[in-house]
């Protein structure tokens, strides 16, 4: 079976680098297998696919049950609370898929604007919805907020019915969510105590979401198994978490700033936004790690491209390949040949794609930015899963190597207790 490979050529480390690097590298691979390192209560992750239990039939027969009543749904959440969801229903049913499938997805809950929530209202007040309310600490206050508004939306609609259109994910036992659930008898699944939010999309946090998308949940998660098996193996040279976490840390020691995922797939943009929320979160803190951006490419090209290309040379760059593409389209013969561009003519989109991204491989390389390439046979809910946990653990072996604690993130609370003390919070 054809598999993610990680590919280094363009990446100007040396074989000797990566030899120096190596026992680093493997002593933070044995901390967090072995759950010795910093916040290991926080690493429930790695192996929650092999317990997850009954949460699959549940999730199953939510979905179920919801099949018929629900034009679209909406998720509430922020952070790791929507992103890994968002990431997968978009990469998985492809560009304009609101306007082609059933039911619909709308997200909320992840910004403070009432005209996004306004218009969203008036989308939605038309059509059989229902919500799924997401936020592990169940006090988030986008999320409590956007919930006030639907909630009331819902209950106009649905009157009692609302309950049963209303599911919630959110810790066991604590948080404002968890109360209000039990005390109106939403259907409710929980985020582990030991997952947090930016590693919780492997959980009903993203699970649920793309069940009631129509997405292969099933898949997905032999895709995570398949990630948990092969990424355990603590030979260097055969784990490619292992390899990534340790160009990442090669380049950051030289001196490196920045790291940018590209793709050349719009569908795939909202991976990158749950790539970087991973890798910042996990990463940003005691004034270390890269920045972690991302560009879209060929779009970003035309507007970002000079800075990559002859810019401060802070940046390198690591591109998601999408090697198959399901849908693609030929470039039509033209009998006048306006434009110049019959000689493409009969190739397919895929194909000049792959060639953009072979030659902005080649100049970037030429302009000194190291490239790295991460290779995915295709998108579908397999390699989803499985590129997800390939992040997870590289990115938890990063953190590691560089000591950090990649699983806490105290810097969030400062602009909360400012805010909270400008709305006059008591
Ligand atoms: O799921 P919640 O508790 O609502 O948290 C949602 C998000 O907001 C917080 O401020 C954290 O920085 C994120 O790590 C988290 O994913």
């Amino acid at each position: 079976m054809e598999n993610i490979t990680l590919n280094l050529d363009g990446s100007f480390i040396s074989k000797q680098e990566m030899e120096n690097i190596k026992s680093e590298i493997i002593a933070a691979h044995e901390l967090l297998l072995n759950r010795e390192g910093v916040s290991s209560d926080m690493t429930g992750w790695i192996d929650y696919v092999d317990r997850i239990g009954d949460e699959y039939e549940e999730i199953m027969s939510a979905k179920e049950y919801i099949k018929d009543k629900c034009e679209a749904f909406i998720v509430l959440g922020i952070g790791g609370s929507y992103l890994g969801a968002k990431a997968a229903i978009e990469a998985i049913r492809g560009d304009f898929h609101n306007e082609i499938e059933k039911p619909a997805v709308y997200f909320a809950g992840q910004n403070l604007s009432g005209s996004y929530l306004k218009k969203l209202k008036e989308v939605v007040s038309n059509k059989e919805i229902c919500l799924i309310v997401i936020s592990k600490s169940g006090t988030t206050i986008e999320t409590a907020l956007s919930f006030r508004v639907l909630k009331e939306l819902m209950e106009e609609k649905y009157m009692d019915e609302s309950k049963k259109r209303i599911f919630v994910v959110t810790d066991k036992n604590r948080g404002a969510l968890k109360k209000i659930s039990d005390l109106n008898g939403y259907k409710t699944f929980v985020i582990p105590d030991d997952i947090g939010g930016r590693y919780s999309v492997i959980t009903p946090v993203g699970l649920l979401p793309m069940a009631f998308a129509n997405l292969n949940v099933q898949e997905f998660l032999n895709g995570l198994k398949s990630g948990a098996e092969e990424y355990k193996n603590s030979c260097f040279d055969e784990n490619i978490c292992c390899q990534y976490a340790a160009a990442r840390n090669i380049l950051n020691r030289r001196g490196k700033e920045v790291e940018i995922l590209v793709n050349y797939e719009p569908s795939c943009i909202s991976i990158a936004e749950w790539w970087k929320q991973l890798f910042g979160e996990s990463e940003g803190k005691e004034g270390k790690g890269l920045f972690p951006a991302s560009l879209n490419f060929t779009t970003d090209l035309h507007s970002m491209g000079q800075f990559v290309q002859e810019g401060r040379k802070i940046i390198f760059e690591t591109t998601l390949n999408i090697e198959n593409r399901r849908d693609d389209m030929v470039v039509p013969f033209d009998d006048r040949d306006f434009d110049g561009l019959n000689y493409i003519s009969g190739k397919p989109f895929s194909y000049i794609n792959q060639k953009a991204f072979e030659g902005t491989f080649m100049a970037h390389s030429e302009g000194e930015v190291p490239g790295i390439i991460i290779n995915v046979p295709e998108m579908n809910e397999y390699y989803l899963g499985k590129i997800f946990y390939f992040f997870m653990m590289s990115c938890a072996i990063s953190g590691y190597t560089n000591n950090i604690d990649p699983f806490t993130q105290p810097g969030v609370e400062h602009y909360k207790k400012n805010m909270f003390s400008l709305l006059g919070k008591r």
